[in-house]
């Protein structure tokens, strides 16, 4: 049996999106089939998984990591979603988006688009380490959970092959850590290890989450333009006067096909 697929990226963060309208082609997409979409030699390869579904009159993106983990949101993976829903199924801006963490709306202006990432959530001081370095972290939730760590420079986090240690209390289903460095007045880079992927080249989700924890850290008025550059390009990111988080950034749909994963 083979399937339609399309191969997209934001900032090189890349995915597998499954066309499945009436959610009958894919079933219960298995942990295993998306393993083997995404695995770098033997599948398409991808960071992770956009199972496409029409859900309550919209559409319903199903988000899965590569290691076939669920996640609640993924940033990147909406700028795509909504560009393959724009340009295969004839779907207009701004446009509605259900996800794990709610519905989020995008719109486009030429090649940037922009997803209304909804409220952040700071939760707190927490900690993370490599081998050789601790850092306190905090605690933000885009949806899904990430720790932000201001670093010195982002080669101290080394190789980042492992997942960084974390307080297994706090972050009980596995974290999202941001390694950032200051490059400017409201401008700062990252790299990122992303639960159920390894270390990406961007993390949607991650800037807003580092875009917060930078204004915070700032005393940034609300309203305040953040760049977050990433291994794979810049996004911007604003946590606007009304509590919403706003990330703007590019979308590439690159290969379609069928497969038999
Ligand atoms: N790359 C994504 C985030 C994907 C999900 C994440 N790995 C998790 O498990 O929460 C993004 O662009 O936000």
């Amino acid at each position: 049996m083979s399937y339609p697929f399309l191969k997209g990226h934001g900032t090189e963060n890349d995915f597998v999106v499954l066309p499945d309208p009436d959610g009958t082609v894919h079933g219960d997409l298995s942990a295993e089939r998306v393993r083997a979409l995404c695995d770098r030699r033997a599948g398409i390869g991808g960071d992770g998984v956009l199972r496409a579904v029409r859900r309550d009159g919209g559409w319903f993106m199903d988000y899965r990591n590569a290691d076939g983990s669920v996640s609640e949101m993924c940033g990147n993976g909406v700028r795509v979603f909504a560009r393959y829903l724009h340009e295969r199924q004839g779907e207009p801006f701004p446009m509605e988006i259900r996800t794990r963490a709610g519905v989020k709306v995008l719109d486009a202006a030429g090649e940037a688009y922009t997803a209304d990432m909804g409220e952040p959530e700071v939760l707190g001081e927490t900690s993370v380490s490599v081998p050789n370095h601790t850092w306190s972290a905090l605690h933000v939730s885009m949806g899904n959970p990430h720790a932000v760590a201001f670093v010195d420079d982002l080669a101290d986090a080394g190789l980042l092959l492992d997942a960084p240690t974390h307080d297994e209390a706090v972050y009980p289903d596995g974290v999202n850590v941001e390694f950032v460095v200051r490059r400017g007045e409201h401008h700062v880079a990252m790299r990122v290890h992303e639960r159920g992927s390894g270390e990406t080249r961007s993390c949607g989700t991650g800037a807003c989450a580092v875009a917060v924890a930078a204004a915070l850290a700032d005393g940034a008025a609300r309203g305040t333009a953040y760049r977050v550059d990433v291994p794979g390009g810049t996004l911007h990111v604003t946590w606007t006067d009304d509590d919403r988080v706003l990330m703007t950034g590019p979308a590439e749909l690159v290969a379609e096909g069928l497969t038999d994963l």
